[in-house]
Parts: structure tokens; sequence; C-alpha cells
């Protein structure tokens, strides 16, 4: 194996739950193997302090320098977690996403936190970041980006494929048989953090475990109905979004405009599940019209099995995880930053203009040597 060609994909997304770091070898196209991985939570200091930043709009420069500092020495760990497991990986870069604070594509910015230049400092390694601002720049929504990795690595001749990704939010890349035509992706909404919010605020829960509360609740087929109004879920794409549209306030809200009377909180966490599966079959609809694609799920949501069983039962389409493919669904959003760290050392795009509705394909990322 050519020790030249290894990157390493840092990933902390909007479930605010830590960092997962991926170590792989890149070869030519479709070539990838999988060396290693290493994860580490946020301490709830920095969780306490990412969620604050989140939910207001006056952000402190002290609140927003600590969070950033903690959040870099996060990363750092995790990167000396897999260099103790795996000490003779040196690679090229470590391709980080870092922390998405507020993402407002339509208002003309994206924010993700993460301090490169202490990052190098601490781990003696180039890092590349800052990845979704020069598709933004160029007119893009700056999200989605996995969809080119997934289009590279997860595409096939033999059958159409939506690779499905349940994190935070949701989103989706079509990857259609004839490989000449071009994969489209979304964001279709949330996926586990409403699950997530409501399960903490009612069950002191970090997640539903395998999706076993809202599988005992009953689905509220009106509190559906009125939640599927916002108008985000019939916007076609491009279209991106975040913890700064779905949150617990906008739940809150919806709550209280649907009913004054007390709903049972585990018909309520039902119905948020069917919330996730509706909206991205919704989605998966306006992509896959002939409704043949295969579904492969990927991200921390293809834990919940009951999300999967409804996302199977409406769709009506084969769902499996990525697990299918070789590749571990808790692996692949850490991977696709190795491969846009890879991209960019390679002076190639890393954007899907077809799915982000940039002006054209760009290098994304900027570079922080050692
Ligand atoms: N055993 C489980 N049962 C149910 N859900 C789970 C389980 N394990 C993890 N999850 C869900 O997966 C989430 C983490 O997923 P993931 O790490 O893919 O999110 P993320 O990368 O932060 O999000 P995004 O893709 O939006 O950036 C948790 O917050 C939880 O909701
Ligand atoms: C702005 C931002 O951080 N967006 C994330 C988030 O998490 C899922 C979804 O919303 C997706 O748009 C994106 O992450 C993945 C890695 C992406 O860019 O493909």
């Amino acid at each position: 194996m050519n020790r030249k060609q290894i990157y390493v994909g840092m990933m902390s997304g909007t479930s605010l739950d830590g960092v997962d770091a991926v170590a792989s070898y890149f070869g030519g196209a479709g070539d990838l193997e999988v060396i290693g991985r290493s994860s580490v939570d946020f301490p709830p200091q920095l969780r306490a302090l990412l969620l604050k930043l989140a939910s207001s709009d006056l952000v402190s420069f002290s609140d927003l320098s600590a969070a950033e500092e903690l959040l870099t020495q996060s990363y750092a760990q995790c990167w000396k977690l897999l260099s103790q497991q795996y000490p003779n990986i040196t690679p090229l870069a470590l391709g980080c996403h870092g922390q998405t604070i507020e993402h407002r594509p339509n208002q003309g910015y994206t924010l993700q936190l993460l301090n490169p230049s202490l990052l190098s400092e601490l781990t003696g390694c180039n890092v590349i970041c800052d990845f979704r601002r020069r598709d933004l720049a160029a007119g893009g929504q700056g999200a989605p980006l996995a969809p080119a990795f997934h289009q590279s690595f997860m595409a096939s001749d033999a059958e159409d494929r939506i690779i499905v990704n349940l994190g935070g939010i949701a989103n989706i890349t079509w990857l259609p048989a004839q490989l000449d035509q071009p994969s489209l992706g979304m964001d279709t909404g949330p996926a586990n953090i409403l699950l997530d919010g409501w399960c903490q605020l009612k069950q002191q829960q970090a997640f539903d475990n395998k999706g076993h509360w809202a599988r005992g609740g009953q689905l509220i087929t009106e509190l559906l109905e009125h939640l599927l109004k916002d108008s985000y879920f019939t916007q076609g794409f491009p279209k991106s979004t975040g913890r700064e549209k779905f949150n617990l306030n906008w739940l809150q809200d919806q709550l209280a405009e649907f009913s004054s009377s007390q709903l049972a909180d585990e018909d309520i966490q039902a119905t948020l599940t069917e919330l996730t599966a509706v909206s991205l079959c919704q989605a998966i609809n306006t992509l896959d019209t002939q409704g043949t694609a295969k579904l492969l799920v990927c991200g921390g949501g293809a834990k919940n099995r009951y999300l999967l069983e409804r996302i199977a039962t409406v769709s009506q389409r084969t769902t499996l995880t990525t697990d299918e493919l070789g590749i571990p669904p808790q692996d692949v959003e850490a991977l696709a930053f190795a491969w846009l760290a890879y991209r960019h050392q390679q002076g190639l795009s890393g954007n899907l203009p077809e799915v982000t509705g940039a002006k054209g394909e760009r290098i994304l990322g900027g570079y922080y040597p050692a």
C-alpha cells in the first residue's frame, strides 16, 4: 500500500454527539481501503456550549472561542486515539469538517467552527478544512457535500441506488444506474434532531435506542399532516437545512399550533419518527420517479431499527445499510471528508453543482500545513 495516499477524515455533525475519524487509502477512481477509525464523545461542557451557540442569535466572543478551542482539542484527541491504534499511519492530511454552528445559505453564510492552526500544532499533521464556503461563494448551498463521494464509490451500473444519510438531518443522493446521468441529492429535513431532542426532554436519554420508545407509541395522523405542512418539505432542490430550522423550538411551536390538549409523549415520538420517514420518502419519490431504486442507509440513524422499518414500509423499496457495500454506516461521512481532502490535494473538485446549485465544480477547502 502506498502510504502517501492515506487521508484521515474527521466529522462532527448536527447531532452534537462527538467526532468520528476514519483513515483511508485512496487510489484512483473508486479505489478505497479503510484502515481504521476512532471516535471521541464531546465533553459535556462543549456540548452545552454548542447547544447554547446554536439556540441564540446573540453569541459572545468568549463562548465562541471557548467552544472552538474545546472542539479542536476533541479533534486532536480523536486523531491521537487513531494514531495510537495504528502507529504506522502517516496521513497526507486530516480532512476536517469542523462543527456547523449556523447554516443559512440563502442568507449567504455557513459557519463551521474549528481552529486549524491549533489542530496542526497539536497533531503535527497537515489540516484541510472549511470545505463548504467555496461552494457557497460560487452560488451553491455549501451542502450536502457527501453526494460527490457517494457518486464516486457507491454507484452501480447494475441498479439505481439512493444513499440515505440519517444524521441529525437526513440527506439523500440519487445514483442512477445510467452512470452518464447526473447524480442528484438534497437535505430532506430532520432525521434524528427532533427524535433526540424529544427523547432527552421527556426520557432524559440522549437518543431513542433502536427506536423502542417510538415503537410503543401510536401515530397521530393529524399531527403528522400538520408537521408536513412546513414549506421546507415541498421546496424543490437545491436545498439544505440544519439545527437553526429544525429544533425543539420548532417542534414546540408546531405542537402549540396543533392542539392545546395533552398528547402522550410516546405518541409524539412515534409521529416524529414517521415525519422523518415520510418527508424522506417524499423527497426520494421526486428523484426516483420509477420507484425502483435500492435504499442504502448510513449515519447513526441506521441503528434505529424502527425508523428503518418505517422507511422500508413507506418507501416500498428494498432498504439496506451501506454495510451491503462493505462500508460501515458510521464511517461514511468521515470517509467523505477524507476523500474531499484527497481531492483538494490532487487539485480536483469536490462539489456536485447539480446537488448544491453552485455555478460550477470547485476545489473545496483551505490548507494548513503541519
Ligand atoms: N442505538 C441507536 N438507536 C437509535 N439511534 C441511534 C443509535 N445510535 C446512534 N443513534 C442516532 O444517531 C445519531 C448520531 O448520528 P450521526 O453521528 O450520523 O450524526 P451526525 O453526524 O451528528 O449528523 P449529520 O449527518 O446531520 O451531520 C444520534 O444522535 C442518535 O440519534
Ligand atoms: C451545513 C451542514 O453541516 N450540513 C450537514 C448536516 O448533516 C447532514 C446534512 O445536514 C448535510 O447537509 C451536511 O452534512 C453532510 C456531511 C454533507 O455535507 O453531505
